[in-house]
């Protein structure tokens, strides 16, 4: 049931629904990739951006330095800063904290995208763009619900700040101590955090009360002094790239069974209770795989599949930098490659204790090779998973919010990516987290062609200006 202001507010938002994609544009546009030295003027530029909005809605805005980050090299490179921004500071009322980023993965057309991802382009009420779902309009959603009250000129029933990064999508560099540093001030009358950096499951809003971490790793082996021609030294010399593919190949079995020792084990059991939420949950597995576009998925059935994808952990490998992966023949051995791995983390595991085991494992597994090559691992991201109470006066405020906005119930759901300053946040400033998501289950995030649908935005906008009165009305601090 809609209440006059939630009418006047959701008019207001529909009848600026092209300012806001016109805002996402800008936003896309700025190829905002943190993985990529070679675009850091660009994230910089975009945390400009960022804080020149929040300033002009008379935000009490800062962009703070959190320091330099060490490059493969042993060179340094400054951070993109960090965007704090805070309206109103009533003591009277409730503080939440939103939290986002506004790095990107990276995306070229060549990879298979059908639009140019830094050029936002809306086909059929899809607005197609890098960053678009992950997570620029979910961050500008965020800032026209707040703007929304303002032009409305009603007050906002919370005190809201911002964080907003440029360095999560390679693990958010710089924040975990930005956020010790800052606890006991821009922390310290904060009394919840929100996070809208996923998606839903279905077409139905969900709430996610669960991240599962990742441990990011590089595997470099490393042999002759300079690459060498197949035909006149293959047959010769012990190649790196043999050798690496080898010790890849002991991470994971065919089945997905981790064959890394101590990994399995640390992995809490899933209860009887977690087993029937996922058999609550409604999802259609063929829908699911048809829209990977694969014939078959690793689990056949609904509640091993959820289970896998949120609450298991899994090895993925991403890439070998210094192999040949060019278009054409060419007849090379590598002299050095360095394989990228990572392994998404659950409770109870550690991401030091990983490091170790995987550290060892692959040691001991390449020892049996008696190669002459080197070979050198290290963890580049350890980022422990996260998890909520769903019994939460958080989370009844959630629920409470998309009724008003969707008329349904949400799922309760978990997401299997990482959200790496969650758990921080969590144990650093002791403050309840909800993660709200807005994007679709088929956005496409970190691949070709990804998107937010104008409803989701749209729709989401409204979602979060009924849960800044939701939250208003908790009446138990927990
Ligand atoms: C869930 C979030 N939108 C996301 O995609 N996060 C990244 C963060 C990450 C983890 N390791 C490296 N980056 C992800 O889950 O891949």
């Amino acid at each position: 049931e809609l209440s006059e202001l939630d009418s006047k507010l959701a008019q207001y938002v529909d009848s600026h629904q092209e300012e806001y994609v016109e805002a996402l544009r800008d936003w896309v546009a700025v190829e905002s990739d943190s993985s990529n030295v070679l675009k850091r003027s660009e994230l910089n530029r975009m945390m400009e951006m960022v804080a020149q909005k929040l300033r002009q809605m008379g935000g009490t805005v800062e962009l703070v330095d959190v320091g330099e980050q060490e490059l493969p090299d042993g060179s340094t490179l400054a951070l993109p800063k960090v965007a704090t921004a805070q309206f109103g500071s009533d003591p009277n009322k409730r503080t939440v904290c939103v939290y986002g980023h506004v790095d990107v993965q990276p995306a070229k057309l060549e990879d298979g995208w059908a639009t140019e991802p830094y050029n936002l382009t809306d086909i059929n009420g899809n607005l197609y763009g890098r960053g678009a779902s992950d997570n620029k309009a979910p961050v500008l959603a965020w800032i026209h619900a707040v703007a929304a009250y303002q032009a409305l000129s009603m007050e906002l029933p919370v005190n809201v700040k911002f964080l907003i990064e440029g360095m999560e999508e390679t693990g958010s560099n710089g924040l975990d101590a930005m956020i010790l540093a800052q606890r006991d001030t821009f922390f310290s009358d904060v009394d919840y955090i929100i996070i809208s950096d996923c998606g839903w499951l279905s077409r139905r809003p969900a709430l996610t009360y669960g991240t599962r971490g990742n441990c990011y790793f590089y595997a470099e082996v490393e042999g002759p002094k300079q690459d060498l021609h197949s035909g006149v030294y293959g047959g010769a010399v012990i190649e790196p790239m043999i050798d690496l593919i080898g010790i890849l190949d002991t991470l994971i079995s065919p089945s997905g069974k981790i064959l890394i020792p101590g990994i399995r084990e640390a992995v809490a059991p899933l209860s009887d209770e977690e087993w029937k939420m996922y058999q609550d949950i409604q999802f259609d597995m063929d829908n699911y795989r048809n829209k990977v576009g694969v014939s078959q998925l690793m689990y056949n059935n609904k509640v091993d599949l959820l289970a896998h994808l949120w609450r298991y952990p899994t090895v993925s490998i991403h890439g070998i930098e210094g192999a040949f992966s060019d278009p054409g023949t060419k007849t090379v051995i590598p002299a050095k490659v360095t394989a990228k791995f990572s392994i998404r983390q659950v409770p109870n595991m550690d991401p030091a204790a990983v490091k170790k085991q995987v550290t060892d494992y692959l040691h001991s597994v390449f020892a049996k090779r008696k190669s002459p090559n080197k070979l050198k691992v290290t963890m580049v991201i350890g980022a422990k998973p996260w998890l909520a109470d769903t019994q939460h006066a958080l989370y009844e405020a959630g629920k409470a919010a998309v009724k008003r906005v969707f008329q349904m119930d949400p799922d309760l759901i978990r997401e299997g990516g990482t959200i790496p300053v969650a758990r921080t946040f969590q144990d650093v400033t002791g403050k309840s987290i909800i993660m709200m998501p807005i994007g679709g289950f088929d956005d496409g995030l970190h691949s070709q062609n990804e998107k937010i649908s104008r409803y989701n935005y749209i729709e989401g906008t409204k979602l979060f200006i009924a849960y800044l009165n939701e939250v208003s009305q908790i009446t138990i601090q927990v």
